[in-house]
């Protein structure tokens, strides 16, 4: 296994990164880093600038301003050897329909110089040893989604980019490519993903970089990302009786329901909202807690970022 994978070490810096196309900015001084044994998920609407940041990390293209290290080299210097320890599934994955998922994973194991072995054990990982010997044009979406990722796995690399790999597949293959995804990054690889939907993203990624037309709006864990934005708890008090619910509950909460009640509060003033409901004791029947959601935190760094730019 390469020295690359140690614990903790550094597979993608990009600082300070700008990518022009003519007129347009693609990419607007962004900063990432991602460790190896890290999932980083890049989210944002169309355009925002998250496949640019891909081919930029794969030296497909090469930034305006700023530095792109992957490996600690520069991806754009066509090392061979260094582009072994990257694997990529682009956003529109497309095989020849005429040959079996046997046979193109095989192209692909021998390009990378891989044997003919891994060609096997990798359409196990990704469930299609069954449908192996099947032309692609006969599969499902989902079916050639995940031979798409058998191709990016190949060669164990060091660095997993996942451009939208959920695209188009349903719930349950969701939830199994973010399987396999969280296991990669358990045995060592950096995994980059991009996504518009920062929904998926609970217990996938350990961090999350929202963009918004090629720059950084915010970034962290999905709980920083929560601290950081302050939005309200809502708490929703059920009573026995709600002529004999607590006085303060009857002037500050939303009746709804009939038997119940709405608050809102900041996050620090949480325990001591649920102390006050604790202490109507009888009167109370139950007590339900709602942190924002990811969606709510998603549209709350969007319209920030749209503030501070004017644009509402
Ligand atoms: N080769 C190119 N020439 C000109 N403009 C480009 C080029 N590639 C990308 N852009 C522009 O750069 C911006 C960012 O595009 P990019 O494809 O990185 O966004 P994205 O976040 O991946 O979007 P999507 O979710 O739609 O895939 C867009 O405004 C796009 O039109």
């Amino acid at each position: 296994m390469s020295t690359e994978r140690t614990a903790g070490g550094r597979i993608v810096d990009v600082v300070a990164v700008a990518k022009r196309y003519g007129p347009v900015e693609a990419v607007r001084d962004v900063s990432l880093a991602a460790q190896a044994g890290e999932c980083v998920a890049l989210v944002g609407h169309n355009g925002a600038g998250k496949t640019t940041l891909m081919k930029l990390m794969l030296g497909l293209i090469r930034p305006s301003a700023g530095r792109v290290a992957v490996l600690g080299a520069d991806p754009a210097a066509r090392d061979p050897a260094a582009r072994r320890h990257i694997g990529f599934l682009p956003e529109n994955v497309a095989f020849n329909p005429a040959l079996t998922g046997r046979e193109l994973l095989g192209f692909y194991a021998r390009l990378k110089g891989e044997p003919a072995g891994e060609v096997d054990r990798l359409l196990g990982v990704v469930g299609l040893a069954e449908a192996a010997d099947r032309r692609v044009g006969t599969w499902s979406k989902g079916m050639r989604q995940r031979l798409g990722l058998a191709q990016a796995l190949l060669a164990q690399p060091a660095l997993l980019l996942l451009d939208e790999p959920t695209s188009g597949l349903d719930p349950a293959l969701r939830g199994s490519l973010y399987g396999l995804v969280r296991s990669l990054a358990r045995d060592g690889a950096g995994v980059l993903i991009s996504t518009h939907a920062l929904s998926e993203l609970e217990g996938v990624a350990d961090r999350v970089v929202i963009l918004d037309r090629g720059r950084v709006l915010a970034s962290g864990s999905l709980a920083e990302l929560r601290r950081l934005a302050r939005l309200p708890i809502r708490v929703r008090v059920t009573v026995e009786e709600p002529a004999t619910a607590p006085d303060w509950l009857r002037r500050e909460g939303a009746r709804v329901n009939g038997h119940a009640f709405d608050l809102t509060c900041a996050p620090d003033d949480k325990m001591a909202l649920l102390r006050r409901v604790a202490a109507g004791e009888g009167a109370i029947r139950d007590v339900e807690v709602a942190v924002p959601t990811v969606d709510e935190l998603y549209a709350h760094f969007l319209a920030r970022g749209q503030d501070r730019e004017g644009l509402r």
